[in-house]
């Protein structure tokens, strides 16, 4: 008798099929059984609606907990940065694995760089992330960019580029790298210009608490693919975000990273950036500390950052905290 599959919830677009792709096999290497993608279509997937019209938080991930939870699916992969910070008590975010390259990427026709984008040039994005931090970026280089509001796949983004619709858009580069289109990257953004969203870059492993599929248990099982530098570093991120009171459609970014002397890991570093999205305002802090070793010390340092940032005016600039 062949063993039973282990059922992996999955967003059907191709940047999903592929982080999914990857995580079954992982899971396979590691139990010997085989995993079956099961594809779920998300309100994100079918609304045309900007993200910060549909109000962000969750709009991808709401329907494959929702099958989690009814046990439809033994486990679910998701891009960590699309996952609301607060944690449902039916879930456990299992695992994350190591991150890939955290940074945001420019697209432009031409093979140009965002310093060589001529006057008035079009740069489309739909996160008021993104917005802030190139508005920013271009009156410090007092250049006239204009931001457009895009949505879509990552196809469907390139090709406002490809037809001429657009001077460039901006992508996380993980999403590209992972759907094999790097090659389309004219330049890699500096995260001292363009901090990512908190978690980009990583996936979440998510599962039901308790739940076992023939015998296996799977919380238990899928924490053998978990990061532990990942997982700190996106921890601390996400307790940015959370004590910002923002979602991931706010202009919020945030990073956190290992300092190292030689080859001596010392303190966590952790970057925080809150920005009004014609960037004519940001407030950019940044705060290290011990290398955390719990959950609760990782959180601490974005709480740290976040009541640093709002001391010095961020909730003013986030403009609708319900986003
Ligand atoms: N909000 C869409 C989204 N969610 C995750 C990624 C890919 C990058 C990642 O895994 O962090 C993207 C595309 C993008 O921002 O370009």
């Amino acid at each position: 008798m062949t063993e039973k599959a282990l059922r992996l919830g999955t967003r059907r677009s191709k940047l999903a099929m592929a982080q999914s792709g990857q995580v079954a096999d992982a899971v396979h290497q590691l139990t010997g059984r085989p995993v079956e993608l099961v594809e779920i279509t998300t309100y994100g997937d079918t609304s045309r609606e900007h993200l910060a019209q549909i109000g962000g938080t969750g709009v991808f991930v709401a329907a494959l907990r929702e099958a989690l939870v009814r046990g439809e699916v033994d486990f679910a992969v998701h891009s960590l940065k699309d996952l609301p910070t607060a944690q449902p008590d039916e879930l456990v975010l299992a695992a994350v694995p190591a991150r890939e390259d955290p940074r945001d990427v420019l697209i432009a026709r031409d093979g140009l760089r965002f310093e060589e984008l001529p006057e008035g040039a079009r740069v489309g994005t739909g996160s008021p992330r993104r917005m802030a931090q190139l508005n920013a970026y271009a009156r410090g280089h007092r250049m006239a960019i204009e931001t457009v509001p895009i949505r879509g796949n990552i196809d469907t983004r390139i090709g406002f580029v490809r037809s001429g619709e657009l001077d460039a858009v901006v992508l996380a580069a993980a999403g590209l790298h992972r759907v094999g289109r790097s090659d389309e990257v004219t330049e890699y953004l500096s995260v001292d210009t363009m901090l990512p969203a908190p978690g980009q870059g990583a996936l979440a492993i998510e599962c039901a608490a308790g739940h076992e599929a023939d015998g296996l248990p799977l919380a238990a099982v899928l924490a053998e693919l978990d990061d532990p530098a990942t997982r700190a570093a996106v921890t601390a991120e996400r307790s940015l975000l959370a004590a910002l009171e923002a979602g991931c459609s706010a202009p919020v970014g945030g990073l956190a990273d290992l300092l190292a002397d030689g080859q001596v890991v010392k303190e966590m570093r952790l970057r925080g950036v809150v920005g009004s999205p014609d960037g004519s305002a940001l407030v950019q802090l940044s705060t290290t500390g011990p290398v955390p070793t719990t959950h609760d010390e990782a959180a601490a340092l974005g709480t740290e950052l976040a009541a640093e940032m709002l001391a010095k005016g961020a909730a003013g600039l986030m403009g609708e905290r319900a986003l």
